[in-house]
């Protein structure tokens, strides 16, 4: 059975969610039993090599989406909202999160607290499933000076934790917590009656989400907070020396590989 929207309930965890951007990689994670799919605007850095996220396109955004839906997963598959696709105002925010749904997303994710809590309710009011995401958002790299863990002072705490507040009560039906302090992921998940789904935030989560290149060793840097659980980098590099090789010394190709 396909997962939905109301399969994600609070108590109901602990969510295992990851990123995918392709139709391979999306059969590959669902078959391993995965809750949730996140096509992330993270596929600016680990697939397109750009230097952050705020280079991604809706169009970048929609193309993959087609891809992962097309792999037809029983776990869910949300869809980030590039940078500036949604901060201009409700009916851009509207027309574009269509777009995303229209390519196949059960709903989509933006990046944000209480100042876009508007755009996701005017967002759920139209029957958008709307994921939040707060505390480290990537999109604000360059006001923010960098990736740095987010709620070091009570202010910003306090900040983080009306944040998921103002999500839940805009109709969120999950929420996101990007790189704060485990305690604060516990607080929020402990208060907010809105499933956590966590990155780098620690144990005391509804659920967690890493990046799939940094779960198979592909990122050139990841995050601290990453585990590697394959060296998918070395595997790949093995196979194609071995390929080298064989074309070199006449091994490939032999007779099972052509007709005579
Ligand atoms: N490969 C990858 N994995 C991710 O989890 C990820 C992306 N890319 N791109 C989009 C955002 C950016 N994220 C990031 C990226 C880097 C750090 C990082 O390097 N943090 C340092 C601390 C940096 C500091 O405090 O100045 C760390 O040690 O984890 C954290 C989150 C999470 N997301
Ligand atoms: C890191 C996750 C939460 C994300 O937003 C992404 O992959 O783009
Ligand atoms: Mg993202």
């Amino acid at each position: 059975m396909r997962r939905r929207i109301s399969d994600f309930t609070k108590g109901g965890g602990p969510y295992v969610w990851i990123t995918a951007y392709d139709y391979p990689t999306a059969k590959l994670v669902d078959e391993a039993g995965v809750d949730g799919i996140l096509v992330g605007d993270s596929l600016g850095m680990v697939v397109l090599g750009l230097p952050n996220t705020l280079g991604v396109t809706l169009a970048d955004m929609v193309r993959h989406t087609q891809a992962v839906a097309r792999a037809k997963p029983r776990a869910l598959v949300v869809a980030d909202m590039p940078f500036m696709t949604y901060e201009t105002g409700r009916r851009d925010a509207l027309k574009n999160a269509a777009k995303l749904i229209k390519a196949g997303a059960d709903a989509v994710k933006l990046e944000g607290g209480s100042e876009y809590a508007h755009i996701v309710e005017r967002l759920v009011k139209a029957g958008i499933p709307v994921m939040g995401h707060i505390g480290l958002n990537p999109q604000r790299v360059l006001a923010l000076g960098g990736y740095k863990l987010i709620g070091k002072t009570e202010e910003q705490r306090r900040k983080v934790l009306e944040d998921a507040k103002a999500l839940r009560d805009a109709g969120a039906f999950a929420i996101v917590i990007e790189f704060v302090p485990a305690s604060l992921a516990k607080e929020i998940t402990e208060k907010i009656d809105v499933p956590t789904i966590c990155i780098g935030a620690g144990p005391h989560c509804d659920g967690q989400i890493l990046v799939l290149h940094d779960v198979l060793g592909l990122s050139e840097k990841p995050p601290s907070f990453a585990k590697r659980y394959a060296d998918v980098a070395e595997a790949v590099r093995n196979a194609v020396r071995q390929y080298v090789e064989d074309v070199k010394t006449g091994k490939f190709p032999s007779k099972e590989h052509y007709k005579d």
